[in-house]
């Protein structure tokens, strides 16, 4: 995350309504908003709405990267910003994820990124990629992500690294680790948080296929936890948060880092390492090869 902020992104700003915020009983804290009328602050950076409701606890993020919200380092940068911005926020209990493009939640990382650049970019944003890993699965407050599209790759790992996820069922919607597809390889712990979703065995076929599981066969696999009608998918994910918001903070945050923690903690004591291994890994001739190919095939509309 230093390294986020180093980056000199500017904040996002939730405006000045909140003038008290303090404590309650079960963790849950209340907001008095004497100078506004309104109990919603809203802020928009280039690629991400944030809408959190002080009343309510809740912030929704949505994402706004125009086509496909392919998760490029600007957008990494402003997520990961994001998400420490509403986990200071004392108003902010529960965050939603979801996507304001029809049809796509994430078309994952931004393949431009990792395409014909320098290996100093590559540094850069893979170390961008695991800051927004790092603070979104070890993040203490309660996310869902509200799948309303396709969530290819990073936008699969984005929904896995949430505590609910409801996908809207629409059955030409796909959702999977696809790298393979791609002749990349998902890192070690991209595997460990499928792993730690739908189990080994599931991971080894999901992982060495690529494959990208219909909205019904996700649920069936455990990938996605509910499906609804794509019209229900916000007030679904804003009903459900309320049932998480009914659990004590400090007893649901303790238990999900008891879970979480040593996934986490693996990538911390190699960071490093996973990068030098996926720059040495994506700058290969016969990488970029295979990522050139896949993207002509994406822009001849083939896969
Ligand atoms: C042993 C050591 C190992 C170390 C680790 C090494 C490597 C790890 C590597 C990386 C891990 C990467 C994870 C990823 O996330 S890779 C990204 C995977 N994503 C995909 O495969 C998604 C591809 N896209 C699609 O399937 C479709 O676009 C989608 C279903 C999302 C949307 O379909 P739709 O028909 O609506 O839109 P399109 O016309 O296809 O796309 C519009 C436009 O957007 C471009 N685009 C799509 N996805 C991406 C992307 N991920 N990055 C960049 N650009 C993307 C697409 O090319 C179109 O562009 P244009 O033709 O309009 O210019």
């Amino acid at each position: 995350m230093a390294a986020v902020l180093r980056r000199g992104i500017k904040f996002i700003s939730f405006g000045s309504s909140q003038v008290f915020s303090g404590g309650c009983k079960h963790g849950k804290t209340s907001t008095l908003s004497s100078f506004s009328s309104s109990n919603r602050n809203s802020s928009s950076s280039s690629k991400i709405k944030v809408d959190l409701d002080s009343s309510t606890g809740i912030a929704v993020m949505k994402f706004q990267n125009p086509p496909v919200n392919s998760m490029n380092l600007e957008f990494l940068t402003e997520f990961s910003i994001g998400l420490e911005k509403l986990e200071l926020d004392k108003s902010c209990r529960g965050v939603i994820l979801t996507s304001a493009q029809p049809k796509i939640f994430s078309a994952g990382l931004d393949i431009l990124d990792m395409y014909g650049k320098t290996p100093e970019h590559y540094e850069e944003f893979w170390r961008a990629v695991q800051d927004m890993w790092l603070k979104l699965y070890g993040y203490s407050k309660i996310t869902i992500a509200a799948i309303n599209g396709s969530s290819p790759a990073g936008g699969c790992l984005v929904s896995m690294a949430s505590d609910y996820r409801i996908m809207a069922d629409n059955p030409r919607y796909r959702i999977g680790l696809n790298e393979t597809q791609l002749g990349i390889v998902a890192p070690f712990w991209f595997k460990d948080t499928m792993v730690n979703t739908v189990g080994h065995r599931t991971t080894e076929l999901s992982l060495q296929f690529g494959l990208m599981y219909s909205p019904s066969d996700a649920l069936k696999i455990g990938l996605v936890d509910q499906l609804v009608p794509e019209e229900n998918i916000l007030s679904t994910a804003t009903e459900t948060m309320t049932k998480w918001l009914d659990i004590p903070d400090h007893a649901r945050e303790i238990s999900k880092s008891m879970l979480r923690k040593p996934t986490v903690d693996r990538l911390l004591a190699s960071r490093d390492a996973d990068i030098k291994n996926f720059v040495s890994f994506i700058a290969k001739d016969s990488i970029q090869k295979s990522l050139g190919l896949y993207l002509t095939m994406l822009k001849q509309r083939k896969v």
